[in-house]
């Protein structure tokens, strides 16, 4: 290749010790399995039953580690230098932003419109972005917000631009005084009208009343009588920037509402984003699509060309089929007291994905190209010489596949085909009548959307699904670090948001485990790499976990009320294992938390609430798959809260303590309460028993082991003791504690 500067640096990261330490834990758990297995052959009745129930626990966690291992093991990290892009501008695909939003309660127009102005302002060339809102909401709330900020936008990039604003998002870049360049006079007077603005366009979202003006505005006539779940397609070009020539103004902004019906599935997000797909495929049809939630707002102005060195900067398109951001938060809480920053799992889990064939697709701050949506395998070729299509497909072909729409067909050949510099329709609106088209329901009756086309349906966990049939169709994908970060999303606080979200998530997980995308599957039968596939078994067994967590859990508690051992007593050869297990795992734990520069805080509130979420979140969602395959139930996705008071800037919330957990009346609180009572039971239990000299007789009572695992898990659930004697939302409802108890009580029935 002629251009000698590479656009990107793929730096592998030593971790040799790391690699000792994990070897070590690995023999320490097989010994455990060996001394277990041996010590099985003698024993008898209920004490060997204890054994057998350990080893059949602590094989799955040996197993586990193994799998962690294996993702972890050789990382990787990119450098991008978007700087080399200058010599190849002409060479800059169109880039699809879409955005996704559900609900304007729980998602508030003004988060939507700062994460919209902060993605039109973007350093990219106007006339090769166009972003799209899809609403599943139906508001013409959000409608109408999204218009106000497309005048908006009119001063907002054009000012950005000028003066190199560092984040886009108003409500962030508001939140603070411009004090160096605050003496610039000229500069100031412009930064504070902006600012009243922007002041004025966020008073003008947050008072108007849905019933005031969806009746007097013209423009939203046709949201009048729209039941959200339950109306036609509403499409509308808020700005066409398609008519302009020069690189000036600002990229086209479109809203979705895609047609809604009780007759169809609307399949949650992945029904909004292929509704989008099809949309822009009609529209503007870029070969490069970037998709954020609402909720994040892009915070380094340079993102599309950071990814761009990886969508280009590859002698071969395979390595990037997309190319995914981490998932970062502007709302964390000190310490991340819920557990949901997952910023050690993208250190260390992500990079090792990205390390095999590629970081897994996360649902948001993800390029993707459009022809791997498509479905389209890589080819062998390098992109310098593109191999045409063995024979393109025809017609019938794509027709079969894409539904009948000849514009849609027509703009996909062209995709297929491998063409990046696409030549854009010119004035929008006259596409809106196709538009509207392939977004009803019925469009994708008997067509591959949603299966090999398009986002996956299936799971409520769409993201890691559609990453899945892209990696297993033989594509690589590449992980973007940027700094500073390329967007920042918000994440939910407090008990039951957490564990709703955990829950969800896991459910999804299993519903991927369950079906025929199960990634095992999909390296037997297609092109997912064996450690890829194992890699993402260390996600997607996340609700597995539960049964043998909760399992292992209860093994204390019963040896102690039932007067048995599970672990080897302290007189025994092999009593030094579980010990040093549990000391060097937390060791290491705690080490891959300072590697992360984190605090040692946040590693306790992580590793606690790993306990908490299994034991709650995990275990209810593979419940309720399992109800599902019966046929008795059905899985939603449950929209998460933003807080729109975290756009204060000052992070003020309505609780007096954010990082308390709180509960409600849900029932995920149910097993996590019951196993928190029934260890103080137990501890009590045994401790009186030990006192008054009941486990005197040497035939394999209770030992320190037993009463360590106990208080450790008292510990890891202390959020619940409180919540046991809390009050208002921090203390756990009587109906929680009644259900938990009537459980404790059957439990300690069952171990008489
Ligand atoms: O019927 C629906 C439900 C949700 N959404 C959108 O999906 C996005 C994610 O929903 P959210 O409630 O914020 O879920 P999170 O758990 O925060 O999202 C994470 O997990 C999801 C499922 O794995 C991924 O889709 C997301 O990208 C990822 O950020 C939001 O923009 C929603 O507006 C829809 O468009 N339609
Ligand atoms: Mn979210």
């Amino acid at each position: 290749m002629a251009s000698a500067k590479k656009l990107q640096e793929r730096v592998p990261i030593h971790r040799t010790a790391w690699k000792l330490a994990d070897l070590v834990v690995l023999s320490l758990l097989l010994a455990l399995l060996a001394h277990r297995a041996t010590s099985l052959l003698g024993g008898a009745g209920a004490a060997r039953r204890c054994w057998l129930l350990a080893l059949v626990c602590e094989a799955w966690f040996t197993l586990l580690w193994l799998l962690n291992m294996n993702c972890k093991w050789n990382p990787v990290r990119f450098e991008t230098y978007p700087d080399r892009l200058s010599e190849r501008a002409d060479e800059l695909p169109a880039v699809d932003v879409f955005v996704t939003t559900a609900d304007p309660e729980l998602e508030p127009p003004v988060v939507t419109v700062n994460t919209v102005l902060s993605l039109l302002a973007l350093d990219y060339p106007a006339s090769k972005l166009a972003c799209y809102v899809s609403d599943d909401g139906c508001s013409p709330l959000t409608c109408y917000a999204l218009r106000e900020a497309a005048a908006f936008a009119k001063l907002w990039v054009p000012f950005c631009r000028r003066h190199g604003v560092g984040v886009r998002a108003p409500f962030v870049y508001f939140s603070s005084d411009p004090e160096p360049l605050m003496a610039d006079q000229e500069f100031f007077r412009e930064w504070k009208f902006i600012k009243s603005e922007y002041e004025k366009l966020v008073g003008r979202i947050e008072n108007s009343e849905e019933s005031s003006f969806v009746q007097s505005d013209q423009e939203l006539v046709d949201f009048f009588g729209a039941d959200r779940r339950n109306h036609p397609a509403i499409i509308k070009v808020l700005w066409d920037n398609s008519k302009g020539k020069t690189e000036e103004g600002f990229p086209s902004l479109i809203y979705v509402s895609r047609e809604k019906s009780p007759k169809f599935h609307h399949h949650f997000k992945a029904g909004a984003m292929n509704v989008l797909t099809r949309v822009s495929a009609v529209l503007t049809n870029a070969p490069i699509m970037l998709n954020v939630d609402c909720d994040m707002f892009a915070n380094n102005p340079q993102v599309i060309l950071h990814a761009m060195c990886l969508l280009l900067g590859f002698d071969d398109e395979v390595h990037s089929g997309f190319v995914q951001a981490p998932q970062i938060f502007y709302d964390a809480l000190q310490d991340d007291p819920f557990g949901n920053q997952t910023e050690v799992m993208y250190k260390k889990l992500g990079y090792g994905f990205a390390g095999l064939q590629g970081i897994y697709y996360n649902g948001t701050g993800c390029f993707h190209r459009r022809k791997v949506i498509y479905g389209v395998p890589p080819d062998c070729t390098t992109h310098v010489k593109p191999r045409r299509t063995k024979g393109s497909p025809s017609w019938e072909e794509l027709q079969a596949k894409f539904g009948s729409k000849k514009e849609l067909i027509e703009s996909a050949r062209s995709i297929i085909s491998g063409d990046m510099l696409t030549v854009p329709i010119v004035d929008l609106s006259s596409r809106i009548e196709v538009a509207n088209e392939v977004s009803v329901c019925s469009y994708e009756v008997g067509t591959c959307w949603g299966q090999e086309i398009g986002w996956v349906y299936g799971s409520t966990t769409e993201d890691i699904l559609t990453g899945q049939r892209i990696h297993a169709a033989g594509w690589k994908s590449a992980l973007m670090n940027t700094n500073p970060p390329a967007f920042l999303g918000s994440t939910p606080t407090g008990g039951p948001a957490s564990l709703t979200q955990y829950k969800r998530w896991a459910t999804g997980l299993f519903e991927i485990l369950m079906s025929r995308n199960n990634p095992i599957l999909l390296s037997i039968l297609k092109r997912l790499h064996f450690r890829q596939c194992l890699a993402y078994l260390v996600i997607d067994v996340w609700p597995l976990r539960a049964p043998f967590e909760v399992c292992y859990s209860l093994l204390g508690p019963y040896c102690l009320l039932a007067n048995h051992s599970f672990l080897p007593k302290s007189s025994e050869p092999g009593s030094s294992i579980p010990l040093a297990i549990f000391l060097i795992y937390n060791l290491y734990n705690f080490m891959e938390y300072m590697d992360c520069r984190l605090s040692a805080r946040a590693w306790w509130n992580n590793q606690r609430m790993q306990r908490i979420i299994s034991s709650s979140a995990w275990l209810l969602a593979f419940l309720t798959v399992l109800l599902k395959n019966l046929g008795l139930s059905e899985t939603v996705f449950e929209v998460t809260r933003k807080d729109k008071s975290s756009l204060n800037g000052d992070g003020s919330t309505d609780e007096a303590d954010p990082g308390r957990f709180t509960f409600d009346s849900s029932p995920v609180f149910i097993p996590a309460t019951a196993i928190a009572i029934l260890n103080i039971v137990a501890i009590a239990v045994g401790a009186w028993r030990m006192v008054a000299g009941a486990a005197e007789d040497k035939t394999g009572g209770p030992g320190v082991g037993e009463f360590v695992c106990c208080s450790w898990l008292v510990l890891c659930l202390w959020p619940f003791v409180k919540g046991l004697v809390g009050k208002g939302s921090y203390g756990i409802p009587w109906s929680v504690k009644l259900k938990a108890g009537l459980l404790v009580a059957a439990f300690v029935h069952f171990c008489r």
